[in-house]
Formats: structure tokens, C-alpha cells, sequence
């Protein structure tokens, strides 16, 4: 890919997010309440959340239906969690979300406020997707650089601090094809901490991480996103556990989204909590069922 198809990838995320063709119709309720149980608890400085469903979902790929009236509700200021099999449709259900691509009549996108999606979505995309000519600093304040917004020094340490925190330091003036992987995911994930929006969306956003470094910023992304409004799509069972106030699994072809697993207490949760561990195991029977 180009740089200059790099750039028209981002510059069309964010101009989707500024004229994309969500329209909020204010249907949803916007209590966070509902048959799954009461919200966690979130820190009191921390506003309440956008509540966002997809109602009636349904798209269709080369005469393949991926999903035919999918419903699945986001629950406000608590992060949602979808697995599901290679291939069912995850990433692109998190597409549609985001705006990038499109669903077919009669999928409606709706929000606790009644306001449009566009301009209000972080996405965290599978692919990196770092700009190579900027350095890792630049990358992580990607979003103000597109939005021609001037970058005040304070946002400056801001995305300082996330790198600091995903474990870069040291590493802001460097070029992303001087990183590995694992680091070139966490600049990644630094870009999408530092974008202030009601609705996260990230898929598989520890995937090329090792096993400690993914625990540690799993839990950097339970505090970062506390309060917000946040649809993770992982493969890892306890992942999703540790970090998920609902779980979901997707399943079937066309695909639909099953009924939320709740784990108990606030996240981030430890990874040998008994409960969690009973947990895996109903979450894996329904991910073979
Ligand atoms: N732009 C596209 N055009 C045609 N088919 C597509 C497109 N994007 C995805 N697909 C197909 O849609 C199906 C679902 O893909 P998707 O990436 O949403 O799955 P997924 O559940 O996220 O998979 P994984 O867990 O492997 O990332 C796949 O069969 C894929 O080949």
C-alpha cells in the first residue's frame, strides 16, 4: 500500500466519521440497565456513557449472507466483548459500527442521545494501520494531526504518558518500521486511548502481544476506558473475562449474537480468579456449540 493509500485509509475513517450515514434514532433506552444485571460500578468523575444498538443487521458479501437480522446492544460506559469462530462476521459487524462498511435495509444503528454515530467512534483496526513516515509520537496524535486540529503541548504529554504506558518510552521519535509487531500494536492502541470518543472499537487488540505484556495492557485499557463505551472482538476466552462486563459470542452462518455472559466484579479482573475460570468453560461450550 502506498502512502498515499495509507493516508486516504485514515482521511477516510475520519471523514466517514464526520458525513458517515448513521442515523441515531432515538429508540434505545439509554438506562444502562437491563436483564443482564446492573451496570459496574465506574469512577464518579467519569460521564455517563452512549448507549448503542444494532437492530435487524444485515449484510450480505459475493451472494454469501454474513448476517440476516442480527441484533446486539452496547450497553452505556461498559465494554462489550464479542468472540466467536474465524470468519463468522466480527470484524465486519465492528465495520458497519464504525462506518466503514455497509449494511443492508433494514439494519438500524441506534443511540442512547438520538445523535449520529459519525465523528463519535475510536476504531482500533486488526491491521496497525501506522503511518510509516511519521514517527511514533505523530502516529499516536494521528487523529488531531487529520482533523488539522493544532496539537497543544498538554496533548502532546498525553500521548507521551500512553506511550509510557503501553510500554514505549523512549520511542516517540522513532519510525515505526524501526518496531516489531507486538510494539507497533501498542502504538496502536495508544492511538486509540488517546482519541476521546463515546464509542471504542478495537479488534483483537492484544493479539501479537506476549503473554505478560498482554495482562499489562489489558489492564492499561480497563482503566483508560473506564466510563466509555467500548465493543472488543478477541479470541482469547479470558481476555474477555478479565476486561468484559458483557459477553458475547457470535455464531452461525448467517451469524447471529448470543445472550451476554456476565462476569462478576469490576475489571480489570485477575486472571486466577476461580470465577473466571468456571466462567472459560461455559464461554468455551458456547464458542463449540
Ligand atoms: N470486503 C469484503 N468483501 C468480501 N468478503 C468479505 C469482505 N470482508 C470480509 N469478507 C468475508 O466475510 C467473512 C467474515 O469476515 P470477518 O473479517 O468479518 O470475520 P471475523 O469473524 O472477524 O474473522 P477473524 O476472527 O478471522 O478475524 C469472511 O468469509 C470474509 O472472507
Amino acid at each position: 500500500m502506498s502512502q498515499i493509500d495509507l493516508d486516504q485509509t485514515h482521511q477516510d475513517q475520519i471523514e466517514r466519521d464526520h458525513t458517515g450515514r448513521f442515523t441515531g434514532v432515538p429508540s434505545v433506552s439509554s438506562s444502562p440497565s437491563s436483564a443482564n444485571g446492573p451496570p459496574q460500578a465506574r469512577p464518579a468523575a467519569v460521564p455517563p456513557g452512549l448507549a448503542v444498538a444494532i437492530a435487524s443487521a444485515r449484510l450480505t458479501y459475493g451472494g454469501t449472507c454474513l448476517f440476516s437480522d442480527l441484533s446486539l446492544t452496547l450497553e452505556a460506559g461498559l465494554t462489550t466483548c464479542l468472540l466467536g469462530p474465524s470468519g463468522v462476521g466480527k470484524t465486519t459487524l465492528l465495520r458497519v459500527l464504525a462506518g466503514l462498511a455497509e449494511p443492508e435495509a433494514p439494519t438500524r444503528v441506534e443511540t442512547s442521545d438520538g445523535l449520529p454515530l459519525a465523528g463519535r467512534v475510536a476504531y482500533m483496526a486488526q491491521q496497525d494501520l501506522l503511518l510509516p513516515w511519521l514517527s511514533v509520537l505523530d502516529n499516536v496524535l494521528l487523529g488531531d494531526r487529520l482533523r488539522r486540529t493544532r496539537i497543544t503541548p498538554e496533548q502532546a504529554a498525553r500521548a507521551a504518558a500512553l506511550l509510557e504506558r503501553v510500554g514505549l518510552a523512549g520511542r516517540e521519535a522513532d519510525r515505526p518500521a524501526t518496531l516489531s509487531g507486538g510494539q507497533r500494536q501498542r502504538v496502536a492502541l495508544a492511538r486509540t486511548l488517546m482519541e476521546d470518543k463515546p464509542l471504542v472499537l478495537m479488534d483483537e487488540p492484544f493479539s501479537a502481544l506476549d503473554a505478560l505484556t498482554r495482562l499489562r495492557l489489558q489492564d492499561t485499557a480497563a482503566e483508560t476506558l473506564a466510563g466509555r463505551t467500548v465493543l472488543m472482538v478477541t479470541h482469547d476466552p479470558l481476555e474477555a473475562l478479565r476486561i468484559g462486563d458483557r459477553l458475547h459470542v457470535m455464531t452461525g452462518r448467517p451469524a447471529s449474537v448470543g445472550p451476554a455472559l456476565t462476569p462478576p466484579g469490576r475489571a480489570p479482573r485477575r486472571a486466577d480468579d476461580a470465577n473466571l475460570l468456571a466462567l472459560q468453560a461455559e464461554l468455551l461450550r458456547r464458542l463449540d456449540a
